[in-house]
This record gives C-alpha cells, sequence and structure tokens, in this order.
C-alpha cells in the first residue's frame, strides 16, 4: 500500500506538468490563430494536424518503444488538437444523425470532442449543408466491408460540387440493444437496412421468430426500441449509453471484421501530405474497349487504383459514370499524368478530392 501511495504520488508531479504543458500548447495555438485569422488564412489545418500525430507515433516508436500505445497517442493528440483548434475557431460538422450512429462515431474520431457537431436526417442534407457552407464538413457513409457501396453517397456527387476532403475507417461492432432483459421477450428488432443485413445469420439462430423492421438509422432504431415493449434495436456500444438501453447480446455481426468508411466533405482542396489518396468520377465514350483504354492511363503511370465502382449517369438509360480512387495526390507528377491522359480518353473526368488516407490501426 505504501508503495502504491509513493507510485500515485510520482504521477500527480507527472500530470501537473502535462497540464502545465497542455496550458502553454494552448496558449501558442491561440497566437497561431490570431496570425491565422489577420492573414486572412485557413484556421483548420488537417494537414498539419496529420503531420503532428505522424511525428509523434514515429517518436514514441523509436524513443520509448511504445510504453504508451501508439493508438492511444493518436487518440490523446486528436483531441488535445480538436481543444487547441476550438480556441481558434469554432469548427462545424454535419453528420448523417441521429446522435450515436456509426458516422456520429466517425465524426468524433476525426474532428474529436470539442467539434460542434450538427445531425441531419439524409445524406442528401449533409451534401447541403457542406455545399451551402452551413457547415465546415460533413461526414457521410461510403462503403462498407461487408455490404458494400453506399449508393446514395456516391449519386449525390452526381449532383453536388462538394469536395472530399478526408475519409475515416471504423471497425463496426454491432449489439443488440434493449430496455428488456432477456431475449425471449424480443418479437420485433430494429435496424437499419444495412446492419439488419449484417446480422442476417445471428438473427436466424437466435432470434427466428423476431419481425425484422428497417429504420433510416440505427439510432432511429434505439428511439423507437425506447417506447415499444418486446423489441431491441441492433446499434453501437456508443447508441447503448445514449438511449441507456441494455445490451442483450455482443457483437452479433455475421462477419467480425467489419469495417465502414466514411468521407468527409469540405468545400476547399487538400495539400499533399505524402500519404494520399485521390478519389475521381468519369464517364466513358460508348465505344468498344472505352473502360479498358481509361483505366491505361493509370497503367501506364504506375498509379495504383484501389477501387472502381460503376453508378448509372441518371442521365440516360444504360449509361454509366465510374467513382474511382487512386493512391497518391493530384500534385503527384504520375497522378497528374494519368489524370491528364484519362481525360484525353473519356467524355468527362471530375476530381472529387485528393485527401489524406484514413488513420488506421496499421499506421
Ligand atoms: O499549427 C497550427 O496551424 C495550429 O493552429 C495549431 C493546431 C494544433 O493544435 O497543433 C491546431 C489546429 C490546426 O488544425 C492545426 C494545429
Amino acid at each position: 500500500m505504501e508503495e502504491i501511495k509513493r507510485l500515485r504520488a510520482e504521477i500527480d508531479v507527472i500530470d501537473e506538468e502535462i497540464l502545465k504543458l497542455l496550458n502553454k500548447r494552448a496558449k501558442l495555438a491561440k497566437s497561431i490563430g490570431e496570425i491565422k485569422k489577420q492573414l486572412n488564412l485557413e484556421i483548420h489545418s488537417p494537414e498539419r494536424e496529420r503531420e503532428v500525430i505522424d511525428r509523434l507515433v514515429k517518436l514514441n516508436k523509436e524513443l520509448y518503444g511504445e510504453e504508451f500505445p501508439s493508438e492511444a497517442v493518436k487518440h490523446v493528440f486528436r483531441e488535445i488538437m480538436s481543444a487547441c483548434l476550438s480556441l481558434e475557431k469554432e469548427l462545424r460538422v454535419a453528420y448523417l444523425g441521429p446522435k450515436a450512429t456509426f458516422t456520429h462515431q466517425a465524426s468524433l474520431e476525426h474532428f474529436g470532442l470539442s467539434a460542434y457537431y450538427i445531425p441531419v436526417p439524409t445524406i442528401r442534407d449533409v451534401f447541403v449543408e457542406v455545399e451551402t457552407e452551413r457547415v465546415d464538413y460533413g461526414v457521410v457513409p461510403v462503403e462498407n466491408t461487408t455490404e458494400g457501396v453506399v449508393n446514395y453517397t456516391l449519386d449525390m456527387f452526381l449532383e453536388f460540387s462538394v469536395k472530399i476532403v478526408g475519409e475515416v475507417v471504423i471497425p463496426i461492432k454491432l449489439h443488440l440493444l434493449s430496455t428488456s432483459r432477456s431475449l425471449e421477450e424480443i418479437k420485433e428488432v430494429y435496424s437499419h437496412r444495412q446492419a439488419l443485413a449484417q446480422c442476417r445469420n445471428w438473427l436466424e439462430k437466435n432470434l427466428p421468430h423476431a419481425k425484422l423492421i428497417e429504420t433510416d438509422s440505427t439510432a432511429r432504431a434505439c428511439e423507437i426500441v425506447l417506447e415499444r415493449e418486446g423489441s431491441a434495436a441492433i446499434a453501437s456500444e456508443v447508441a447503448s449509453y445514449t438511449y441507456h438501453l441494455n445490451i442483450l447480446a455482443e457483437n452479433i455481426q455475421d462477419n467480425l471484421s467489419n469495417y465502414t468508411r466514411f468521407l468527409v466533405l469540405g468545400k476547399r482542396d487538400m495539400k499533399r501530405t505524402g500519404k494520399d489518396k485521390t478519389s475521381i468520377l468519369f464517364a466513358v465514350r460508348d465505344e468498344v474497349g472505352a473502360l479498358y483504354k481509361a483505366l491505361e492511363s493509370f497503367y501506364k503511370y504506375g498509379v495504383n487504383l484501389t477501387k472502381i465502382e460503376s453508378r448509372p449517369s441518371k442521365k440516360k438509360a444504360w449509361d454509366y459514370v465510374f467513382f474511382a480512387d487512386v493512391e497518391g495526390h493530384i500534385e503527384d507528377e504520375n497522378v497528374r499524368l494519368a489524370l491528364e491522359m484519362l481525360k484525353e480518353r473519356t467524355q468527362m473526368v471530375k476530381v472529387l478530392g485528393s485527401y489524406p488516407r484514413a488513420i488506421t490501426e496499421e499506421g
């Protein structure tokens, strides 16, 4: 016990030191904010934030052998910079709500707890908020490892001129939430279509007679469940706290490594960080080998194509557009040349954005 007391006293001294340094850091950030305002510069600098995190994770590995986990370094500094930024400017972020959706969780992970979050009811509304500059950023889901692409999000890029300025990838852990305490009482299960689909096998095995009802979001399912006895929602752990629901069963998704990718939308071009991705939209001519010729542009300049999706153009029947992700930034020479060639070989090319790749557990 004496030993614990002594060690805690040491921790107290360190905590005070951390606190002192945090306040010193906040003051410096405020000064940077004032200079940026005078010079009319963009206050939020995601490129700088990325640089800070990358540098510290590297130091943490090289100097300290990750005594403090690098994953935690990312989270701690995410929050420190979120708080410092809030002293310079209020960052407004719209996301596909309501509160406690996975998009909310992804937004918090990307912008930290100190941003001002605005839940909006539909993916289209997120695009509208960003396009009309009522918010600085928007966050929408775009694809899931089990269920595939969120077509609705891709289609919005045909209508709006917002840019992709970032991406967030989070593991999706789905739980069965209810006001009831036992599985036997559950007659109805509410959730978003994709969440219900992701738990198909578990539901067939454990609740074969329950009625499955689709809702607009996992969070909306929780709101309904609060008012209906004998019902359960499939939603996140954050939703269980937010709506004060019991977790009846944990991790019920069929595929245990289930991830969703979200896009961060904004209005400006992002600077090159060296770990970037570029998303493009293109339409090919109606002729033999058109897609082959288009994709040859990437092959010729050694640009790695990480994803390609086709969607109806909505202009003409059987007319398609392609959404593609490539590695690199539009200012990288090989990406620039590949896009020039792509423009010559297609009907239309629209760069949706070059942005820093998601910070994942692998780094
Ligand atoms: O370096 C800056 O430009 C700052 O404003 C400071 C700081 C930080 O806390 O490190 C805060 C907000 C920016 O988005 C980036 C970094």
